[in-house]
């Protein structure tokens, strides 16, 4: 896919007012690069972010949805109808700290996947190795393996992210090479499952940051990024946008 796709995932940050002073600085994006990025607050403040996005090209995102389609006695979920009527666009489901603190595995993300397909949301599948992992040799298995939850999913709409654990919040980006590799494998994988993989955007997350987003962008079968700590600093976050 041409077209870059940015997210930022705020994971559990912000505040009512450093949040209006971060969408105010997107807002002032150039309107070609407006078109490829989302944010991703906490439920918390997807209202608010919904409200000072409404009538931009800046999409809205979620960080999770509950696995339970139908409205009803979940106490703290929050639902893909919900999400919906917020406005929300892109839902991250899998990402690994959703696996590594809450014990999401394909089962639940196989029902998080069909809740956002009945509800017109597009998921963003997050997958990626730990480093024992990588370093045991195992990296495209796992990966194989936590792609193999879309077997089953029966919607169109789909982002892939590849987020090496070992690369979260490190600052450890991994080496150009590594991600072109798995970027390819994972676009192999989609089209032997009976996906185009010209239509679906693979984005590549991992300590991104405005020194090292252009060379990112321009690894071959990268098709955007989604940035965790980087986003919550607008001037950052704007550089990694105008590199995409
Ligand atoms: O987990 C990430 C985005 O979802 C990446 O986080 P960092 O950009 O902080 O490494």
């Amino acid at each position: 896919m041409s077209e870059k796709l940015v997210i930022g995932n705020w994971k559990m940050n912000g505040r009512t007012g450093r949040n209006a002073d971060l969408i105010a600085a997107l807002k002032a994006l150039p309107a070609v690069c407006r078109d490829g990025v989302g944010v991703a607050p906490p439920a918390a403040y997807l209202g608010q972010l919904g409200a000072a996005l409404a009538g931009t090209p800046l999409a809205l995102c979620a960080q999770d949805v509950s696995r339970f389609a139908g409205d009803g006695a979940y106490t703290g979920e929050v639902s893909a109808a919900m999400l919906a009527d917020l406005g929300v666009r892109y839902v991250l489901v899998g990402h690994s700290e959703r696996r590594q603190y809450f014990g999401e595995d394909n089962t639940v993300l196989a029902d998080k996947l069909e809740a956002c397909r009945q509800s017109g949301l597009t998921p963003v599948l997050c997958v990626g190795e730990t480093l024992a992992e990588r370093e045991a040799g195992a990296a495209l298995t796992v990966i194989r393996s936590q792609l193999s939850v879309l077997e089953a999913y029966a919607g169109r709409a789909l982002v892939v992210a590849y987020e090496p654990v070992w690369a979260i919040g490190t600052g450890k980006v991994a080496e150009t090479g590594q991600i072109e590799e798995i970027h390819q494998e994972i676009k192999k994988w989609l089209l032997q499952c009976g996906r185009g993989a010209d239509n679906i955007r693979v984005l590549y997350g991992g300590s991104v940051k405005a020194d090292n987003a252009e060379a990112i962008f321009s690894v071959p079968g990268v098709d955007g990024a989604l940035v965790g700590g980087a986003s919550l600093d607008a001037e950052t976050f704007k550089s990694i946008c105008n590199a995409a």
